[in-house]
């Protein structure tokens, strides 16, 4: 008999909407978004600028709330920001006065973590980012790749539920952001952590995803999900070449090619 894998929600989304108030009146963010993430899955988010992608992780986050609809972990409404849910944005969120560990220390501080556990978990996740031989340094004294494994090390030291990630590569050079794509997938392998990420790169989402959501042009809503299993080739021997097989240039071109044709319907609507 096959072996049934269990399945367990983490995050649910159901019928969202979300319009932000603003001078010129209401503007809709979200139209009517379903998701459900599950535990384990790497979610990669794609779609035109503009298209509320930092929307939905910000409902995800506890940032905001939706305007209709629901947003829960597990059984519980999300109503605020947790440590259960992480978020690592695309500028590196460090105290300028703290060194490395102290910033990575301080969320499990405000926890009241016991100074032993605490210092044995800072350790362990410096040391996963690789930064162990950089805990007494100030931010200012790091790369901006290391910057962000830092960022990353103090989401990561709370051990959420789940980890959300704005563009967190953007701001970084060809080569460093491939290290941290590698990191992430190393990371996310070792863990088996939930991840959700908003990316403009189709690459670096096919790279990473077991799930690509591709979103549509203002309001956002999920067009298109494509299930993928790359990143399960790339952590292996196989590393690029799963990058050069028909079926990820057949599922880039595709993913392109409805982004290109959301974008045409906001430069049309623009003129
Ligand atoms: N606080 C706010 N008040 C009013 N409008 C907002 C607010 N935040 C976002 N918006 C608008 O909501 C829409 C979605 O924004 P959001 O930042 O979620 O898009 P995005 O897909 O993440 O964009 P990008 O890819 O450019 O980062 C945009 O039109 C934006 O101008």
């Amino acid at each position: 008999m096959a072996s049934e894998i269990k399945r367990e929600t983490v995050v649910s989304i159901k019928n969202a909407y979300l319009r932000y108030a603003s001078e010129k009146g209401s503007v809709t963010a979200l139209e009517n978004v379903n998701l459900e993430i599950e535990k384990g899955e790497f979610i990669c988010v794609l779609g035109p600028s503009g298209c509320g992608k930092s929307t939905l992780l910000k409902i995800i986050a506890g940032f905001h709330q939706p305007t209709e609809g629901t947003a829960m972990m597990g059984d519980t409404p999300i109503t605020g920001p947790s440590a259960d849910r992480g978020v690592v944005f695309q500028t590196p969120t460090l105290y300028p006065w703290l060194n490395i560990y102290q910033n990575v220390e301080y969320g499990p501080k405000m926890r009241k973590v016991p100074k032993d556990e605490r210092e044995a978990d800072v350790k362990k996740y410096l040391e996963l980012v690789g930064l162990k031989d950089f805990a007494k340094q100030k931010p200012y004294e790091l790369s901006g790749g290391m910057k962000q494994r830092a960022s990353l090390a103090r989401v990561l030291v709370n051990q959420p539920k789940m980890i959300l990630m704005d563009e967190p590569f953007g701001a970084l050079d060809a080569l460093t952001r491939q290290n941290m794509q590698t990191l992430i997938r190393e990371i996310w392998n070792k863990t088996g952590n939930t991840i959700f990420l908003i990316t403009h790169d189709v690459d670096e989402a096919l790279a990473l995803a077991t799930r690509v959501i591709v979103m549509s042009s203002r309001p956002g809503r999920i067009v298109k999900e494509f299930h993928t299993d790359f990143t399960y080739d790339i952590v292996g021997t196989n590393q690029e070449s799963a990058k050069y097989t028909q079926e990820y240039m057949h599922i880039r071109e595709e993913i392109l090619s409805i982004i290109n044709t959301q974008n045409a319907a906001l430069t049309a609507d623009a003129i």
